[in-house]
Parts: C-alpha cells; structure tokens; sequence
C-alpha cells in the first residue's frame, strides 16, 4: 500500500501540488491523469524518491519515503518522462549499467538482462548502439532499465509521449503484463484513453490539486450518465423531448438515460411509428473524459 498524506510542493513561487492526499493498493494499476502542467511528474518523482524537498508524507508499507528511501527505493523502478540513456553504448551495455546501479551483479545481472530484453522486445537488438534505435524502441529500452531489479511498484511517468502507434501498442502489452504478474503500476498520462484502457484506479489532477480519485467505474458512475446519442436531417427536439433530457451535441442530441437499452428501443419504435429514420442512433458509454469534464468545466487542455 502506498500512501500519499498531504503532499504539497513549490518550486519558488509556482505552487505545483497542494495538499495531495491518496492512496494506492497492492496490485492495482493506478493512473494519475492531468492537462500538460498539472503537476503529474512532480508527483512521480516525490513518489520515486528523487524529488526529496516537499511537503507532507508519502508512505510505502507503512515506511516514509523521507526516513527509508534506500530500503523503499529497491522496491520501485521508476521510468522518467525524458529518455534516460547512453546513446553511444548499446542496449545491454546501458542495461548493465543501470542493474549495477541496483546491486546486481553477475550471472543474476545476465540472467535478468535477457528476461528484460525479452519483455521489451529488443533481444535482437541489444548489441546495438542506442543512438541507432528509433524513438519507440528508446522508450521500450528506457522502461526496461526500470524493471531489472524486480520492483513491486514501476512508477511510470508519460511512457508514450511522441512514439509511433505500435511502440505504443508494445508498451501496453508490457505494462498488461506486468499487471498480471502483481505488480503495482503508477503510470501518469494525459491521453485519457490510455488511462482508461490499463489502470483500474484513478487520480485526476489540475492545476495541483486532486480533483478526485478512486477505482474508475465508481468515478463514471458517479460523474457520467449513460445515455443514447441521436442524429438525422428527420431529427426533431420535439420527437425526442419525452424520452428525457435532451442536450444537443454537434449535428445531433444527446439523451440522458438510466436505462439507454430500454430508451434506444423506445426511441427505435417511436422513429418507425413515425417514418423517420436517423443517420446515427448509438449507446453512448461514459468514458473519463466526461468526468474530467464534469469536475473542471473543461476538456482536457490537451497540448
Ligand atoms: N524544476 C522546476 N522548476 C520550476 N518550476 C517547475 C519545475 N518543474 C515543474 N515546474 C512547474 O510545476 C508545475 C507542475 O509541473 P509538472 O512537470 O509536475 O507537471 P506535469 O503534469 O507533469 O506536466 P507535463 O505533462 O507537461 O510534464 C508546472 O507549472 C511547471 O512549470
């Protein structure tokens, strides 16, 4: 378990996290999500014990990162924001230097070194300078140097910013993996999808502050109405008002539903009575964007 209690930070005069309190269990895949500048890095770096002046407390089973951060620290692997590699050394080269940075050594250094390469799929790589790598396959490498030692936790801070879809894709493998060996994964991101694709609990972050967190189908219960999206030139608000609220969206309306199986059959007989027919009539599922958007009044300030 891990436990952030009121952790707040300045740098000079930017105040970049206020009173943040949390926490995370064993096991689950934790996504902190915010707009560029919300203030996720310096969370993942307090939590990874590189960021050593802030305020509060952050607890990993029961220890403080503040008074244990040499015992707390073989239990994380953090992967930075920005590529931390030797460009002029190879794969393995820069993979041996970062498992002797952990205390391994020897046959067990070799030996995780090539489960590593295996799980980021760059085996046949590795004797291959880095500077030779495309961004993906740096990002691949860069995760890998994380995982050498075993963490129980892999901090995870925007694994995917500017790589190409497949690297993508690849990363998300690795990190379902890991998710179904046990570990805990912090992974932080401002695509919101990714976020509702790996992680099982969620913190939403702006401007410094938590604006909420917890498992995520609570959150899109809570924040998100299920509801049936509507559109056609035949369309007409006055069709449609009865069926509940209406809102319109784009070039067509939005019903609120508590029960949009029953109102999209309603809806369907209502159209055939009439003799109308809609160019699109779809479930509308919740997704995290629409609670971002209820707890700030804004869309993801995507950069
Ligand atoms: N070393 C620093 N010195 C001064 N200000 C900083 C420093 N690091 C971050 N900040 C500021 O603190 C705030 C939070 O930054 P942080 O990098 O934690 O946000 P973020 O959510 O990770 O954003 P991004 O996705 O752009 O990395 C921002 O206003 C940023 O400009």
């Amino acid at each position: 378990m891990i436990e952030v209690n009121k952790v707040s930070k300045r740098y000079g005069s930017t105040r970049a996290l206020e009173d943040i309190s949390l926490s995370i269990a064993e096991g689950t895949c934790f996504g902190l999500v915010g707009p560029n500048g919300a203030g996720k890095s310096t969370l993942m770096k307090i939590l990874a014990g590189i960021l050593l002046e802030f305020d509060g407390d952050i607890l990993v089973n029961e220890r403080s990162v503040s008074n244990d951060r040499m015992s707390i620290k073989k239990q994380l692997g953090y992967v930075p924001q920005e590529i931390c590699l030797e460009d002029t050394l190879t794969a393995r080269d820069n993979l041996i230097f970062f498992g002797k940075l952990y205390g391994l050594s020897g046959r067990h250094l070799e030996k995780r070194i090539e489960q590593v390469l295996d799980q980021i799929g760059l085996l046949e790589r590795s004797k291959d300078k880095v500077s030779t790598f495309s961004g993906g396959m740096k990002r691949r490498l860069n995760i890998g140097c994380a995982l050498l030692h075993e963490p129980g936790v892999i901090i995870m801070d925007e694994p995917t910013v500017g790589i190409d879809p497949q690297s993508r894709n690849s990363i998300f493998t690795i990190i379902k993996q890991l998710k179904a060996a046990g570990s805990t994964i912090i992974y932080s991101s401002h695509y919101m999808e990714e976020v509702e694709l790996l992680c099982d609990h969620i913190g939403l972050i702006d401007k410094g502050q938590l604006m909420e967190f917890g498992e995520m189908n609570d959150l899109l219960a809570r924040y998100a109405k299920p509801s049936l999206f509507i559109s056609g030139d035949e369309i007409q608000e006055e069709m449609l008002s009865p069926f509940g609220n209406l809102e319109k969206k784009g070039t067509g309306y939005v019903i609120d539903s508590q029960e949009p199986l029953i109102t999209l059959e309603e809806v369907i007989v209502m159209l055939r009575e009439n003799g109308k027919e809609p160019r699109r009539l779809e479930l509308y599922h919740p997704r995290l964007e629409d609670i971002f958007f209820n707890l700030t009044g804004t869309q993801l300030r995507d950069a």
